[in-house]
């Protein structure tokens, strides 16, 4: 009895877990379908995730990465940052294409995966633009006072202390300033912000375009190449060369480089406001991450060659080194430049953080108030306003590292979630039967049988139900190991060299047992949608960003690992008592069911 009720409620969550949102929902919400206009253009994508995307990645982080982590080797690090970057840039230009509609990967999830992923990936996309807008603010905040001389930050830490472990030594009220600043014009509408951001972003690249072609003249090749006894006494130059702290300083510096390339999915969650979504915004995503990549290879290339890796600013290296060569008019340029890059890496955390709220609320997993949209506006104006409140007081109370590292971890688990829902859609079994799963009746096989259906010996060639069910445990079996295998790497990669040793043994072996589950997946036959964007080299694209995206999560500290997981276990609570009760598709399935329960009571009787 007791194991049928388990049963039960067992086979009730699957159901609440995994049940979607349907075609028909779409187009409409809650409220009948209440729409945001349709105004974004090609251009104006591209530009939103150029715009959103570079900002503190080249001002601040070029700089510091060099000094602190990697050394002229910065660029290699940007390369495996970006690398990361584009591999879930990819996952994200899939699931856009499937799905025209706001409310980002969030959306995507909940139309083809479930409830549950849906939920979690949103949860994780609010944490991702709020800390990232109070992170830009304060790194904002932090440049401005730079330029004036650290005023705010000695009068404010006089006048105002907060001796408040894991916060701020002071209220940064600039920075509250400045979100709030950018609430009220986020407010005034999409069409209005997506213009100034146009003008913005062009600003911000040509500053790039300057500092690089400029910068080039004064470029020292010798700068990347300091022996290590031409490093003067007293300067952190490591081993001197081209990779003066080796190759795992090279990935500490491309755990921090990540941060720099978050952002452009903010294109996916304009999936209502964009003129052609399915073929605009993946185009959008691929081309504004060539244009941000090559930016900061160029921008860490050129101020490593000007200025010894040792010798950078870390708060606003590009400035300095302008000033270090004697041409003040372009170091001028480079401090403006700065300004508006980091508004429009501002506006593009704040852009798509009320119409993720937004969507939200349209599917009743967030309360209503979430979902008006202003009639004078044109946008959801509630959800703007609590959101930028909200981002504001963080950036107010927290420090810059503590943000940036918690908009990684959330944003980190997010790409990782879309990357593992392209895999498991393209073996699955797109009959309709499985929109609503019911469980799969165990047949009994022979060991061979098992064996032939995990080799695909039949050669099957579209996924069935039994194929299905074979690549959704060997996903489980490869995510599993993924964390065992990272987690490895973390604690043993500082005694890893080329020489055959007992960690190295380790990791082959658990290299090889990560890479078994894989294999099996490719051998199953995949679904071919016909789509504008599909991702090439399926299994191994997602797989790879999978296994990079756990792996930059390892590499973060012990209290970002708690803050994060208090910030889950909220969601959690939300989603079992407030999503659960309210989800808009909960409320059709149940009277879906209730009307079936009537017609057969009827044919009974
Ligand atoms: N959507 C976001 N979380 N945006 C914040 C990202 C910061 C941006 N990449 C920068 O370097 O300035």
């Amino acid at each position: 009895m007791v194991h049928l009720n388990m049963q039960g409620v067992a086979s009730k969550f699957g159901r609440v877990v995994s049940r979607k949102k349907t075609d028909s929902d779409v187009d409409g919400g809650l409220d009948g379908g209440a729409q945001l206009p349709r105004v974004l253009g090609l251009f104006d994508l591209t530009l939103l995730g150029v715009g959103s995307t570079l900002g503190v990645g080249v001002y601040v982080l070029a700089g510091e990465v060099a000094k602190e982590n990697a050394g002229p080797a910065v660029t290699l690090s940007f390369a495996v940052a970006a690398f990361a970057s584009a591999l879930a840039g990819l996952c994200y230009a899939e699931f856009a294409a499937r799905v025209p509609k706001a409310g980002s990967a969030y959306v995507y999830s909940y139309v083809t995966v479930g409830e549950l992923a849906a939920f979690v990936i949103g949860w994780n996309l609010i944490l991702e633009y709020i800390i990232g807008t109070a992170s830009v603010a304060r790194a904002f905040s932090n440049y401005l006072d730079n330029m004036m001389g650290n005023v705010m930050n000695e009068t404010l830490s006089k006048t105002f202390p907060m001796h408040v472990p894991f916060l701020s030594p002071y209220p940064d009220f600039l920075s509250l300033g400045i979100v709030l600043l950018l609430t009220v014009l986020l407010a005034y509408g999409v069409k209005e912000s997506a213009l100034m951001n146009n003008i913005f972003t062009a600003l911000n690249l040509f500053t790039v375009a300057t500092v690089i072609g400029v910068g080039l003249f004064k470029a020292d090749l010798g700068n990347w190449n300091i022996p290590k006894d031409k490093i003067p006494a007293g300067k952190n130059g490591g081993e001197g060369g081209f990779l003066p702290f080796g190759i795992s300083g090279v990935m500490a510096g491309a755990a921090k480089c990540f941060f720099g390339f978050v952002g452009f999915d903010c294109v996916a969650t304009t999936g209502e406001e964009a003129k052609n979504p399915q073929r605009h915004i993946p185009l959008a995503i691929v081309i504004s991450l060539i244009i941000i990549f090559l930016s900061y290879f160029g921008v860490s290339s050129v101020v490593t060659l000007m200025v010894a890796y040792y010798d950078q600013n870390t708060n606003a290296p590009l400035v300095v080194a302008f000033e270090d060569v004697g041409m003040d008019v372009i170091s001028k340029i480079v401090s403006v430049g700065a300004i508006f890059a980091l508004c429009t890496s501002l506006l593009g955390c704040a852009f798509p953080l009320p119409r993720v709220l937004y969507a939200m609320g349209n599917d009743g997993l967030l309360p209503q108030f979430f979902c008006r949209i202003n009639e004078f506006t044109q946008s959801p104006l509630s959800a703007t306003l609590v959101s930028g409140v909200f981002a504001g007081i963080m950036a107010a109370i927290f420090e810059l590292e503590q943000l940036v590292n918690m908009m990684s971890i959330g944003t980190l688990l997010a790409y990782s979630i879309v990357a593992l829902c392209v895999l498991l859609l393209r073996y699955r079994d797109p009959k309709p039967a499985l929109y609503h799963p019911d469980p799969i009746t165990a047949e009994s096989r022979s060991p061979s049988q098992y064996l032939g259906s995990l080799l695909n010996l039949t050669r099957i060639s579209s996924p069935d139900k039994a194929t299905t069910r074979v690549s959704e445990v060997a996903v489980f079996l490869f995510v599993a190991m993924v964390f065992a295998t990272t987690t490895y790497i973390v604690s043993v990669e500082d005694q890893l060299n080329f020489e055959m040793n007992w960690q190295l043994y380790g990791l082959i072996i658990l290299g090889v047992t990560t890479c078994l589950p894989v294999l099996v997946i490719a051998l199953q036959p995949q679904d071919n949608p016909n789509i504008f964007f599909k991702v090439p080299w399926i299994p191994l694209i997602p797989c790879v960003s999978i296994f990079m995206n756990v792996y930059l999560m390892m590499k973060l500290d012990v209290n970002t690992w708690i803050r994060f997981s208090v910030w889950l276990f909220i969601g959690g609570l939300i989603y079992v008592f407030y999503s659960i009760p309210n989800s808009l598709e909960g409320q059709k399935d149940r009277l879906a069911r209730a009307n079936e329960n009537d017609t057969k009571l009827r044919s009974v009787k």
